[in-house]
């Protein structure tokens, strides 16, 4: 393997992480360490088409890291000695400042730190993935690469809200948008799909995973996107309500009293799929529809409904859109998801072929469809170690 690059995704209450070749961008060595902080956490370390589990407690991330190095040294393949040429971290929110990736040093670790309020589930576990990395490998290049970043060129009438001048120019308050490592990687995917130049063509990439946006891609650029200021505006996620009507926070703060505080949580960590159903996974959100749970069954509608009116206006914001593709776990996964957001496109030009959904793509267009649509598998650590390998040649 020439100039591994180490990938850390720290994400609210998991770690993905790969060795990925900072040439060929193969991963050769993936993991996931989920549930840290629960009762029992798990560590599932995938190498050389072996995959090696450990079920016990890791109370922090700062466990999960040690653990991941275990991994690594037990099987094989000791991250010390490996030529590892850098550590690189997904980093959620950006604020206006990063809009390429850096290397990390004290004061960019601080700025990470302080941009901790505009993504509270996120940043923080980004930043413990830093700080525990900086210790383990004191002499690599750490860096960051940021989730806004892809979302720099979305312009004014896309990113400005309509709110107080002093919010926007003292307090940061516009729309950055997230997930861009992924729209970036899957929306040239799809170019390359249709056999065009990234810059020959608009594309609408869903990202649906736990957490779920939609990007609207013109010629290789963000225009648009359904989060905000934060990762909460947008689609209904797994725990998040996505767009709501304001109001219903000052309207639920005087009727219960309920502090800013509490209501920030309801509506990140206990809203979505799990509020509407008590299942936060959509596997067992669609299980229970088919089984007959009617609130199940409903909820699933809601989730389509809101994913469906996204496309249909960044079509309309594309004037005509040349691909749609879905991505992450839900995107990649779910065949009646994809069935129920595109469900009335075909009006706007798009022909699902029911068979090629069901079996899961890439094309699940029929090959008359004005809009081609695809099933694209994400690769946020390939494209974290691509831009790493980036920055560290130039
Ligand atoms: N076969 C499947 N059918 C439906 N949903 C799936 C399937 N496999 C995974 N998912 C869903 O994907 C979601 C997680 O997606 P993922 O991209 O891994 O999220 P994240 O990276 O945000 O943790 C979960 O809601 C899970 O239920
Ligand atoms: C930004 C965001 O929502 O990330 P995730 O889907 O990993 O929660
Ligand atoms: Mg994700």
């Amino acid at each position: 393997m020439s100039a591994p690059v180490l990938v850390i995704n720290s994400g609210s209450s998991s770690i993905k992480y790969q060795l990925v070749d900072g040439d060929t961008l193969e991963a050769s060595t993936s993991g996931v360490i989920e549930r840290i902080g629960q009762s029992e956490s798990i560590l599932t370390h995938r190498h050389a088409g072996e995959k090696h589990e450990r079920r016990e407690r890791f109370a922090d991330h700062a466990a999960g890291l040690e653990a991941m190095v275990a991994a690594f040294q037990e099987h094989g393949t000791p991250l010390a000695g490996s030529g590892l040429i850098a550590v690189a971290h997904r980093v959620v929110h950006g604020g206006e400042r990063f809009v390429q990736p850096v290397v990390i040093d004290d004061e960019v670790e601080q700025a990470v730190e302080r941009l901790s309020a505009l993504a509270p589930l996120h940043n923080p576990a980004n930043l413990e993935g830093i700080r525990v990395a900086r210790k383990l490998f004191p002499r690599l290049p750490q860096v960051a690469v940021f989730d806004t970043a892809f979302h720099a060129t979305v312009p004014e009438r896309a990113h400005l809200y309509a709110v107080p001048a002093a919010w926007r120019e003292e307090h940061g308050v516009r729309r950055y948008g997230f997930h861009g490592t992924s729209h970036a990687y899957v929306s040239r995917k799809a170019a390359e799909l249709l056999g065009k130049s990234p810059k020959a063509v608009n594309v609408i990439v869903a990202h649906l995973g736990n957490g779920a946006s939609v990007t609207a891609v013109e010629r290789g650029r963000s225009i648009d996107t359904s989060m905000g200021l934060t990762p909460l505006e947008g689609l209904v996620m797994g725990t998040r309500s996505g767009d709501i009507d304001p109001a219903i926070v000052f309207h639920m703060h005087r009727q219960t009293g309920a502090s800013f505080e509490d209501l920030d949580a309801a509506l990140n960590k206990d809203s979505g799929m799990l509020a509407l159903t008590g299942e936060i996974d959509m596997r067992a959100v669609e299980r229970a529809a088919e089984g007959g749970d009617r609130a199940a069954q409903v909820a699933l509608e809601i989730y389509c409904y809101r994913i469906r009116k996204y496309i249909g206006s960044y079509i309309a914001a594309l004037g005509g859109a040349d691909a749609i593709a879905f991505t992450a776990g839900i995107g990649e996964n779910s065949a009646e998801v994809r069935a129920g957001a595109l469900g009335s496109l075909v009006a706007l030009g798009v022909q699902l072929d029911e068979a090629a959904n069901a079996a899961g793509g890439p094309i699940i267009s029929t090959p008359d469809s004005p809009i081609t649509v695809m099933v694209v598998p994400t690769n946020e650590e390939g494209e974290i170690a691509r831009q790493t390998a980036n920055l560290l040649q130039s």
